[in-house]
């Protein structure tokens, strides 16, 4: 269980200080919501160790996550806008999570598999700026796939997808998360989204995790 106990973050020269508590279960989508500017990046800048708690626990099971740096973390993110290199084909993205010291032949196969497993067989060789959004959200989560990190962190990752990618989109998302026990958190301002994905929903008050 990811779980966050009284961690404890205030921004430079802001009045506020965020204390979040949360639980997110492996194999299930913790969805946060909350108005614009309530503090749902911080909470995932926190997580992802982006931003450093004043005082609280984090932990993944017995590990503890504070003193990690960002690349040391056990987490992949996944955002709106996708951050694949665009001049780079499919495959070479999706390669990008695997360990430099895998071999060859190897990381060919898992490639193919887990641009298998997302639904795109065939798209390996083409160039991420060929791509559609909703390919390319596919394309990323592939790449995590290979990474094998087991939280992931979402923030509006449908907000730019046509309605029918959108839900094959979640879909995807929600049996890949039962499928490889990841801890998903997904940040959205789209009540359809949570209702569709979560199975346990937080809103941000007052900088305070509130269970909904
Ligand atoms: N680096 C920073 N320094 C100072 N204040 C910041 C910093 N980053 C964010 N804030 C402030 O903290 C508050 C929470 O911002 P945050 O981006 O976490 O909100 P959000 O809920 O994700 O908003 P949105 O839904 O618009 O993305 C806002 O008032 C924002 O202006």
């Amino acid at each position: 269980m990811l779980k966050l106990d009284a961690i404890a973050y205030a921004h430079p020269g802001s009045g506020l200080t965020y204390r979040f508590d949360m639980e997110a279960l492996p194999g299930q989508i913790t969805a946060v919501t909350g108005p614009s500017g309530s503090g749902k990046s911080t909470l995932l800048d926190l997580i992802a160790g982006f931003l450093k708690p004043t005082s609280g626990r984090m932990t993944l099971d017995s590990l503890d996550l504070v003193p990690l740096a960002p690349e040391a973390r056990p987490v992949s993110l996944l955002f709106q806008s996708e951050t694949l290199f665009e001049h780079l084909t499919a495959e070479r993205n999706v390669a990008l999570g695997l360990p430099r010291d895998v071999p060859r032949g190897e990381a060919a196969r898992r490639i193919v598999d887990a641009l298998a497993e997302v639904g795109l067989p065939r798209i390996g060789p083409q160039r991420a700026s060929t791509l559609s959004g909703g390919q390319k959200q596919r394309v990323a989560l592939a790449r995590t796939l290979l990474r094998g990190r087991p939280i992931l962190l979402l923030d509006e990752p449908f907000s730019a997808l046509d309605d029918d990618t959108r839900v094959t989109t979640r879909t995807l998302v929600r049996a890949l998360t039962v499928a490889h026990g990841w801890h998903t958190v997904l940040v959205s301002h789209h009540l359809d989204d949570v209702a569709a994905l979560a199975s346990r929903t937080y809103r941000i008050e007052g900088g305070k995790l509130v269970e909904a």
